[in-house]
Formats: structure tokens, C-alpha cells, sequence
């Protein structure tokens, strides 16, 4: 696994700090992930009781923390290579892969049985299969073999809203399959609009990312075609009424800035524009979710 005897005993010199393990959990990715989770949860018909909603975001953050881990875990070997990567706790030397591949293990099963036994089987499941999808579908299977990798692999970035609303209902509804279908939709221009700018790390790797594989004219096509199938779903809470005007104003302006970024890179094709979409992007998720949960609450609060 290691190049050499020097890089195995870099292993056994350093010991691992706090910073460390927070590192595993590729905090500020999954900072996003928990927030829309927290959003599905406020958007749920029905009733939940403080401490099992407080519990549900708990697990789904250490869930979601849990597999970033594991993959960082499986891949240290093209982590080590990639510019953006080789400062991770495990090809740095921070920590041994073996405790890495611990911790995420652990937390993995702490958060579904928590969830299981807290909250509701059905969320517990859903956990379990979106940990798995990140892991065995994504990591383990799809990254390393088709540039489709994110579109199929990435709907575990798609579940953390639907565990959310089924942590309340216990059961998966039309309105929390919309919440998926929003951010199965916005993945693909999220990271083919920085694979189109961090290209040559993925190159260096044989991680066959679109760029890479079928151009750069082909996947800023594929950016154009994901965003124009993405706003129509992400005004659909509105039209469906379980958004409301507020929501639907701010949707269908961010997602016209989101089409004309799109449109923009489609036609130009320069970095910049790239770089400006890959942040856009995910601001742009950051709102229209912050949006729907203040919303809920004000409706709760019975304000609106
Ligand atoms: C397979 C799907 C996805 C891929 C391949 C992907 C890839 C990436 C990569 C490579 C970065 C660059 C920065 C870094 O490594 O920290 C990034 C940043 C980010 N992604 Fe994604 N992403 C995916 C899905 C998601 C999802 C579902 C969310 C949240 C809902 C998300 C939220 C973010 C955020 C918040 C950042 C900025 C992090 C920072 O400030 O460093 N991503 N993504
Ligand atoms: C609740 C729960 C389990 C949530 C998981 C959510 C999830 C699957 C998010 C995926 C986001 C992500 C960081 C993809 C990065 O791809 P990569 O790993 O290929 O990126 P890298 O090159 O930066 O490692």
C-alpha cells in the first residue's frame, strides 16, 4: 500500500489529532448535505418531538461525515496524487488508513442504529442505503470506471432531504422524491463545472471524469442539459403547494442566473465562467433550501 518503508514509518510516527478526525469527515461538503436534511425535516407534514428531530439531524451528519471518511479512506491512494487532495489526514501521514477505515465504520453503524432506535426504521434504512450508495456504488464502483460516475453515484447526495422528511412521516412521499430530484439534478453541473477546472488532477489519477473522457465542449453541453432539467424541479414544490410564493420567486430568479451561467460557460467555455458556476452552484443550493426552511418555520410559527 505505501510506496516505502519511509512512508510506512511516517504512519507510525505520527499520531493523529482532533483536527485530524474532524478533517475525515470532509466537514465543509458535508455541512451542505445536513442542511438540506435539516430542511426536509422542517418541511414534513406532522408532528416530531424536539429530541428525535435533533437526534435524525445528529445521525445524518455523522452518517454523512461517517462515509466521507470511507472514502477518503478507499481512495488515499489517488488522494495522494491529486493537487487538491494530498494534504488529506491519510496520504499526508496524519493518520493510518486502518483507523481511518475504524472510525468511519463505527460511525457508520452508530448513526443507523441510533436512527433505527431513536427515530424510525425507515429513516435507518434510507441511511444505510445512502451510506452504501456513496460507498460501494460511487467510491468503490462507479468513480474509478465511467464518467456517468456522478450522475448514478451521486444520488447519495440526493437522499439527505427525503431521510429528513421520512424521519417524520416514516414513510417516502411524492414531495420528498422532488426534494431528491432537486439535488440529483444540481449535481452533475455542480462537479462537471469544476471538473472542467481541476481536469488535470482527475487526468493524472485515471479517474475518467467527463472532461476527461469525452471533452470540454461535451460537458459543458451536459452542464446546459442538467440545468435545464434541474429549475423546472426545483419550482415544482411551488406549483405542487408545498412551497410557497416567496420560494417560488426566489427559484425561478436563482435558477435564471443558475441558466444563464450555464448558457454563459455553453458558449464561451473560458475557466472563469467554470469557476463562477462551480461556487454558484453552491450558494445557489445553500438559498433555494435556506428558503423552503424558513417557510416551514414561519408556517409553523403560523405566520404565513
Ligand atoms: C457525487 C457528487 C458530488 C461530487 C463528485 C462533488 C465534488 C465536489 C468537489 C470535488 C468539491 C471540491 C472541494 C472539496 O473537495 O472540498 C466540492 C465542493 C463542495 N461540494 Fe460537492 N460534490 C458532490 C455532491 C455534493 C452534494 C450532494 C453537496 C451538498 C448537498 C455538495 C456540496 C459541496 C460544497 C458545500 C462544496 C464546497 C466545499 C468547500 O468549501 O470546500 N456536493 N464538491
Ligand atoms: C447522509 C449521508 C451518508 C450523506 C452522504 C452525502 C454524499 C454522498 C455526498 C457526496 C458529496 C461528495 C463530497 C462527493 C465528492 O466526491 P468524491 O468523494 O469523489 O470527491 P473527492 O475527490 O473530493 O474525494
Amino acid at each position: 500500500m505505501y510506496a516505502s518503508s519511509v512512508e510506512q514509518e511516517k504512519f507510525d510516527y505520527y499520531e493523529p489529532a482532533a483536527r485530524d478526525f474532524f478533517d475525515l469527515l470532509k466537514p465543509r461538503v458535508m455541512s451542505l448535505v445536513i442542511f438540506t436534511g435539516l430542511v426536509g425535516l422542517l418541511l414534513a407534514p406532522g408532528h416530531i418531538h424536539p429530541v428525535e428531530a435533533f437526534t435524525a439531524i445528529l445521525c445524518i451528519a455523522v452518517a454523512a461525515g461517517a462515509s466521507g471518511c470511507l472514502n477518503m479512506w478507499y481512495d488515499a491512494d489517488i488522494d495522494a496524487v491529486m493537487d487538491r487532495t494530498r494534504n488529506r489526514p491519510i496520504p499526508a501521514g496524519r493518520v493510518a488508513p486502518e483507523t481511518a477505515l475504524q472510525f468511519g465504520v463505527w460511525l457508520s453503524v452508530a448513526s443507523v442504529l441510533l436512527m433505527g432506535l431513536a427515530v424510525n426504521v425507515a429513516a435507518a434504512v434510507l441511511l444505510a442505503i445512502t451510506i452504501g450508495f456513496y460507498i460501494f456504488v460511487y467510491t468503490m464502483w462507479l468513480k474509478r470506471r465511467t464518467p456517468q460516475n456522478i450522475v448514478i453515484g451521486g444520488a447519495a447526495g440526493a437522499f439527505p432531504p427525503m431521510i429528513g422528511w421520512v424521519a417524520v412521516t416514516g414513510n417516502v412521499s411524492i414531495e420528498s422524491l422532488v426534494l431528491f430530484g432537486i439535488i440529483f439534478m444540481w449535481t452533475p453541473p455542480h462537479f462537471w463545472a469544476l471538473s472542467l477546472f481541476a481536469c488535470k488532477d482527475y487526468e493524472k489519477v485515471g479517474v475518467p471524469m467527463l472532461p476527461v473522457v469525452s471533452g470540454e465542449a461535451e460537458t459543458r453541453k451536459q452542464i446546459l442539459i442538467y440545468s435545464l432539467l434541474m429549475v423546472p424541479v426545483t419550482i415544482a414544490p411551488w406549483v405542487m403547494g408545498f412551497a410557497g410564493m416567496i420560494y417560488g420567486v426566489t427559484a425561478v430568479a436563482l435558477g435564471g442566473i443558475f441558466l444563464a451561467l450555464a448558457a454563459r460557460l455553453f458558449r464561451a467555455g473560458d475557466i472563469r465562467t467554470a469557476k463562477q458556476l462551480f461556487f454558484y452552484s453552491i450558494l445557489y443550493l445553500f438559498v433555494l433550501f435556506a428558503v423552503l426552511g424558513i417557510e416551514a418555520l414561519l408556517r409553523m410559527g403560523g405566520l404565513l
